[in-house]
């Protein structure tokens, strides 16, 4: 039976452990200062939004967020970005995805300063975490990999199978586990056999949004079981994983809700705090 890693509790320790640094901070005088550009009404980035919010005020934080509506043109969202560039008292800026059809995210992101880029998502910041020379890092894979750390569960030489080839988890994740020195496979939606992968994986990261995608069947003995999945089924959230059966195989295995979710924003928070400190010549 799969021990579960607790990414709620390991998420509000390290948040008492942040409050205390920023508390530090804020005795020089600076107060770490972020903003949320969130441009239309998906749902679940409101629930998003709102949740990083809390954690923010928690840790001790100053966020903004602007909320535009969703038919925003994409000149007023860059100008908003070169805005906040500029302005020496903003830290942190991050733009929620996904963003309405007439934007294009990518020139978004492309055009926030990279020292200023919360969620390490911006072109030179990519290249840099493939080029293991990087000072922030997107949020989700830092959360994963700041939870195996916790559980003392080693990647060194590990057979891992990432599900899912996205920006935001997939790909970046890969970067940050090779460079833990394992061997990493990205499975997407073209790949031919995925159960003949994943069965021979020491560490399963499933980030598809689709539903009990990874079963029991698919799993070896003892494998460790990292889900990243946001699935909304008949009013419940679920992952990606057929959790019941495959805790019973796994030796350690992530709950949703409770799991990667909270380290997330957890991870954004230690990121808006990193960058700060780097601004100001700290280490
Ligand atoms: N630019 C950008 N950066 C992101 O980091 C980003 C994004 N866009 N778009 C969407 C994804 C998703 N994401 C989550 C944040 C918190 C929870 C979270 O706190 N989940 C709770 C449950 C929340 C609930 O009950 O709905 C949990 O898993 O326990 C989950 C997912 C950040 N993302």
């Amino acid at each position: 039976m799969g021990i579960i890693l607790d990414g709620k509790a390991l998420a509000n320790k390290l948040a008492e452990n942040l409050k205390e640094k920023v508390k530090t901070l804020k005795n020089e005088g600076i107060t770490p200062h972020f903003c949320v550009i969130n441009i239309g009404d998906n749902p679940a980035s409101k629930i998003y939004v709102h949740t990083k919010k809390r954690r923010a005020k928690k840790v001790g934080l100053i966020q903004d967020i602007y909320q535009l509506p969703t038919d925003t043109h994409q000149e007023q969202v860059l100008a908003l970005i070169d805005k906040l560039n500029a302005d020496q008292s903003i830290n942190g800026i991050m733009v929620q995805l996904p963003a309405p059809k007439q934007i294009n995210a990518d020139e978004l992101l492309e055009r926030i300063d990279p020292n200023k880029d919360v969620d390490g998502l911006t072109p030179a910041n990519i290249g840099r975490l493939w080029l293991e020379d990087h000072f922030v890092e997107p949020a989700t894979p830092a959360g994963i990999i700041a939870l195996l750390q916790h559980y003392n569960i080693p990647l060194v030489g590990k057979d891992v199978v990432i599900i899912g080839r996205s920006n935001i988890v997939g790909q970046p994740l890969a970067a940050l586990m090779l460079e833990q020195n394992a061997t990493v496979t990205i499975a997407h939606a073209k790949t031919k056999n995925l159960a003949a992968l994943t069965k021979k994986a020491d560490i399963i990261v499933s980030a598809t949004g689709q539903a009990f995608l990874v079963t029991a069947e698919m799993v070896k003995d003892g494998a460790v079981i990292i889900d990243v999945g946001m699935n909304h089924v008949n009013g419940k959230l679920v992952g990606d994983v057929d959790f019941d059966a495959v805790k019973k195989k796994a030796s350690y295995i992530t709950p949703v809700p409770g799991g990667v979710g909270p380290l997330t924003v957890q991870s954004l928070m230690e990121a808006v705090v990193k960058l700060t400190r780097r601004q100001n010549d700290r280490k």
